[in-house]
């Protein structure tokens, strides 16, 4: 791989900086002027792909990161949902039609499926698809105010073509949501197609450099050949055929880009973040920690390693996840395209539940780095306010996280209730199946496995509970519905600490890899610092049973402070190993060569507020 953790040959980095590093500051535009320019650097990324004749998947998505750093371009939407959506769900004809097209960028799309009134409940979204055997077309309408769609990425300005989900009718039947190709907008003039009331529904949190839009349909004609017909048909004369028409694989798209969220935005975000912060903390010096000592470093501080060293644990943590994850996406989506469908329910739960444990986790963890910075955290030139609001991000889309949540729980309330039944689970959820033993075999040395055998105990007793709960409520007379809401808070609860058994699982698995005794040495004390955080933050959980007692919890809290000062001295290391350029990372205070302070007031003196020519005075007469 050419661009593999940033092993560009130096010309090309100089390049890299030149085409993207160098440009204008993105803290001093506004936004539109953030838009167009994200514009430009995608112009200039494509062009570098194909001037580089680049095609590797990690090439690319590293390159990614240096031309668009810490944000999302049109190519995210375009690449990580239009194109996987017309290869998943399209058939051949229609792959060849549409998807060279799009991966020359011919055509721009997006993925158009929430509406003002609907993005969770995806059956209650209204845009519909009658379709007309006279004219062979299916016409697309909004009915509602409701049900205008609004959010895609792309949708505003940007993108020509969409894959829209609306409710199919044929003859007064509702078919329920399948996906259609539609075209937007000329080719020519890029105006809306006739039909089309399209724009940006005005600015964000973050998302500076995705035009977010609306799209109204009013009664809009497409050919009966672009409903993506894969699993299933709709034939001239209006007949509908399927071969499996499973709901499921309607929904085949967001599996995908969950599954990519885990280490694309929790995992790099949070990444991110810690070298910014413990690469300040190294430089920074603050107060006395000796009477007439110089100043030390704040890395130095018991409290700021207690604050940081945590979230570095954490970063590994997730991003060794997330690379299982994707590992895991590949091989059940290459099972499914041969028919076998099996795991198709459990890669939907793991995902969505990954994807809420690892992004609610990013977002609280890059958030105490920024304050872990102090007045410069605060400062745009950190480069930690846009990791933040780009990584939250991942907390509502592609499925808000406590929904994602009752998905993995209702998941794992299905796998308990057979395991009841006698049927034996396998994969993420196979210590199900074990009995569970109140025994804790946590000593002094905390070994990975004790620890790791700590979090599935508390995990399959939370389960256990949370389904014995469910049946108490349905027991007692309430209705199935009900029961499940009475129930939910327990349930997301219990979908947490199955995701973070799995994550600690992976981290226990990650070091018994490595054949390298000083780097295995380094990462299981992360990994020990992982697990004993988890412990303390969620003691509750682990004495509840009295499967920890107060004794052991001591010496968790012990081991939790020595392994601190370990960590110290490797600490920089750490976070240089993850090999981000600084062009990926856009913060001063994480600048490689540490020079800081002149780099900060250079920065200032540039802020387009310090401009001579505009007389500010003038204002405060
Ligand atoms: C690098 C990152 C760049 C990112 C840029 C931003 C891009 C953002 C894009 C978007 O946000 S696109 C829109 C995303 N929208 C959502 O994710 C909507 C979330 N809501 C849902 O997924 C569903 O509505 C629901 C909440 C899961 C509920 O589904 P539904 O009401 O249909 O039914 P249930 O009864 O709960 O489930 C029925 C059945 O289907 C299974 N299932 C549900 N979803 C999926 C899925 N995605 N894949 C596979 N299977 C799914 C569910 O488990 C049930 O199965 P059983 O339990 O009955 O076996
Ligand atoms: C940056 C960004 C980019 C996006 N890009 C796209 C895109 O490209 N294409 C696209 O189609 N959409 C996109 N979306 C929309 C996104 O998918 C939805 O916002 C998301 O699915 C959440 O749905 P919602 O907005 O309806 O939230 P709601 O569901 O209204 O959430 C509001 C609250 O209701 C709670 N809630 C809802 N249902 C339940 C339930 N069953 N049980 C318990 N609590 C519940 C939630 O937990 C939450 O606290 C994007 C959104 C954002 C923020």
């Amino acid at each position: 791989m050419l661009f593999k953790g940033g092993g560009l040959p130096h010309e090309s980095l100089a390049l890299q900086e030149k085409l993207f590093g160098a440009g204008p500051d993105y803290n001093f535009m506004t936004r539109i002027e953030r838009f167009k320019n994200s514009l430009v650097r995608v112009q200039h990324f494509i062009r570098c792909c194909a001037r580089y004749n680049l095609h590797d998947h990690a090439d690319k998505k590293w390159f990614e990161g240096v031309a668009f750093p810490n944000e999302v371009s049109v190519l995210g939407p375009h690449s990580g949902m239009f194109i996987p959506t017309l290869k998943e769900q399209g058939s051949e004809e229609q792959i060849q039609k549409w998807v060279p097209q799009a991966e020359k960028h011919q055509i721009m799309g997006t993925y158009i499926q929430t509406e003002l009134g609907h993005g969770t409940f995806v059956r209650g979204l209204e845009t519909t698809a009658t379709y007309d055997p006279k004219t062979e077309e299916f016409i697309l309408n909004s009915p509602t105010l409701t049900s205008i769609k609004w959010w895609p990425g792309g949708l505003g300005r940007t993108c020509n073509f969409g894959i829209v989900m609306a409710l199919l009718y044929i003859d007064g039947k509702n078919y329920g949501m399948h996906p259609f190709v539609v075209q937007l907008r000329s080719l020519k003039t890029h105006e809306p197609l006739p039909g089309l009331t399209m724009g940006d529904i005005g600015p964000k949190f973050g998302f500076d450099t995705v035009d977010n839009g609306y799209l109204q349909f009013n009664h809009f004609g497409i050919p009966r050949e672009n409903m993506l017909m894969k699993y299933c048909q709709v034939l001239k004369n209006g007949t509908y055929t399927k071969q499996t028409r499973n709901p499921k694989f309607s929904y085949g798209a967001m599996i995908f880009v969950r599954s990519m969220v885990v280490y694309e935005v929790a995992g790099q975000g949070l990444a991110k973040a810690c070298t910014i912060a413990i690469r300040y903390s190294a430089i920074r010096r603050q107060s006395e920690l000796k009477k007439s000592r110089p100043e030390p470093q704040i890395l130095d501080y018991q409290t700021q390693q207690y604050k940081l060293f945590p979230l570095l644990a954490l970063a590994y943590a997730v991003w060794f996840t997330g690379v299982r994850m994707k590992e895991i996406y590949f091989m059940v989506n290459n099972e499914i395209k041969q028919g076998h469908t099996e795991r198709l329910p459990e890669l939907h739960a793991i995902s969505s539940g990954l994807k809420a444990f690892t992004t609610s986790m990013a977002s609280w963890g890059i958030e105490r780095c920024r304050l872990a910075c102090g007045g410069h955290g605060y400062s745009a030139a950190s480069g930690l306010p846009k990791i933040y609001v780009n990584a939250t991000g991942g907390c509502t889309y592609e499925g808000e996280n406590t929904v994602m949540l009752l998905q993995c729980a209702r998941f794992l309330m299905n796998i308990y209730g057979g395991v009841k039944n006698g049927r034996r689970p396998s994969g993420s959820v196979n210590y199900l199946g074990e009995r569970i033993s109140s025994r804790c075999t946590l000593t002094s040395e905390f070994t990975l496995k004790s620890l790791a055998d700590a979090f599935k105990h508390r995990a399959a007793r939370m389960i256990k509970e949370a389904s014995e709960r469910l049946n108490r409520l349905q027991a007692s007379g309430n209705d199935p519905e009900d029961s499940w809401n009475l129930n939910s808070v327990v349930l997301t609860k219990a979908a947490e600490a199955h995701c973070h058994y799995y994550m600690v699982l992976v981290f226990e698995s990650v070091v018994e890899s490595v054949e390298d005794n000083c780097v295995k040495d380094i990462l299981r004390q992360l990994c020990q610092l992982l697990a004993l955080c988890g412990i303390q933050e969620n003691s509750g959980d682990f004495i509840q049973d009295g499967f920890l007692n107060n004794d052991q919890l001591e010496l968790v809290k012990q081991k939790q402070l020595s392994l601190l000062s370990e960590i110290r001295p490797n600490a920089v290391l750490l976070v240089d190993a993850f090999e981000f350029h600084d062009v990926q990372l856009g913060s001063i205070l994480g600048r490689f060569d540490g020079n800081v302070y002149e780099n900060l007031f250079k920065w200032a003196k540039k802020t387009p507020l310090n401009k001579p020519e505009d007389l500010i005075h003038r204002l405060l007469r």
